[in-house]
């Protein structure tokens, strides 16, 4: 089989349910320099502030395993435009000013806590922080694809693992930039696919023994076995047409 990854993965350990609840915060502080710990400062910070309220910015991150420690992290920003009902309510109140291709300046919106403070005592302060990129809300689907995570996808193809998350408040669009919208603007995740299957077009296992387990491991199917799977999988193909029909039927 011809295969994009190299080598045989390795097995993984049983998952700690005490380890996904542990909080990771004192471990990122603990970093040394050299890991991003100017990132994680900023990102850090910036979670602070967008929980104050400024709704218009999220973050998404990528973590290469394959690439030296200092530059195994990007933290990108992307701000988005003000939708109609935002503008029509002035929520506009220049929170985000981009000063370049990596730095904004971010000044706490007036309904926040911070900005009720100053107010009584010290004017408001603005904070800057620096990013591996920041996209402006003019900024493509492909633009953001193409500057960030393109990269990376040719690192997987090769053998590499990545690891892509959104960050950001409710409403600041996450879901846009990793999935996008229907079927004309779509961002991180289709475009990534399309970019493997492209790429593995021609290479593809056609046979069915093997069964993906846990995150990185397979199973090699009995000739039984491959038949009770393909009937599973008929059966959940047919379910999901008839959910689409009834769904059809009643919109
Ligand atoms: N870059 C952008 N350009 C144009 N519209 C955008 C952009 N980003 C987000 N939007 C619009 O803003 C709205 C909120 O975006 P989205 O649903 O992606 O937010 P979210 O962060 O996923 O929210 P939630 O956490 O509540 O699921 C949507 O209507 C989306 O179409």
């Amino acid at each position: 089989m011809e295969s994009c990854l190299a080598g045989k993965p390795e097995r993984v350990g049983p998952v700690e349910v005490d380890d996904i609840r542990r909080d990771l915060l004192g471990e990122f502080a603990a970093l040394p320099a050299q890991v991003g710990l100017p990132v994680w400062a900023d990102l850090r910070r910036m979670l602070l502030v967008s929980l104050e309220g400024v709704t218009d910015v999220m973050l998404f991150c990528q973590q290469d395993g394959d690439q030296s420690q200092s530059e195994n992290l990007q933290v990108y920003l992307r701000v988005r435009p003000f939708t109609v009902a935002e503008n029509d309510s002035g929520e506009s109140q220049e929170c985000v000013t981009i000063e370049g291709p990596d730095t904004v300046v971010l000044k706490a919106p007036r309904s926040c806590q911070s900005h009720r403070q100053s107010e009584k005592s010290l004017p408001q302060t603005a904070q800057r922080f620096t990013f591996t990129q920041v996209f402006g809300p003019e900024a493509s689907q492909r633009k953001v694809f193409e500057g960030s995570v393109r990269g990376s996808v040719r690192g997987v193809l090769e053998g590499g693992n990545t690891l892509v998350f959104t960050y950001g408040v409710t409403n600041a669009g996450k879901t846009f930039t990793f999935l996008g919208q229907k079927n004309t603007h779509l961002c991180l995740l289709p475009r990534s696919l399309s970019v493997i299957f492209n790429s593995i077009e021609g290479r593809l296992y056609g046979r069915s023994d093997l069964k993906p387990q846990r995150c990185r491991d397979f199973s090699r199917l009995t000739p039984d076995q491959q038949a009770a799977e393909i009937s599973s999988k008929k059966n959940l193909l047919r379910l999901l047409k008839e959910v689409r029909h009834s769904d059809r039927k009643y919109r």
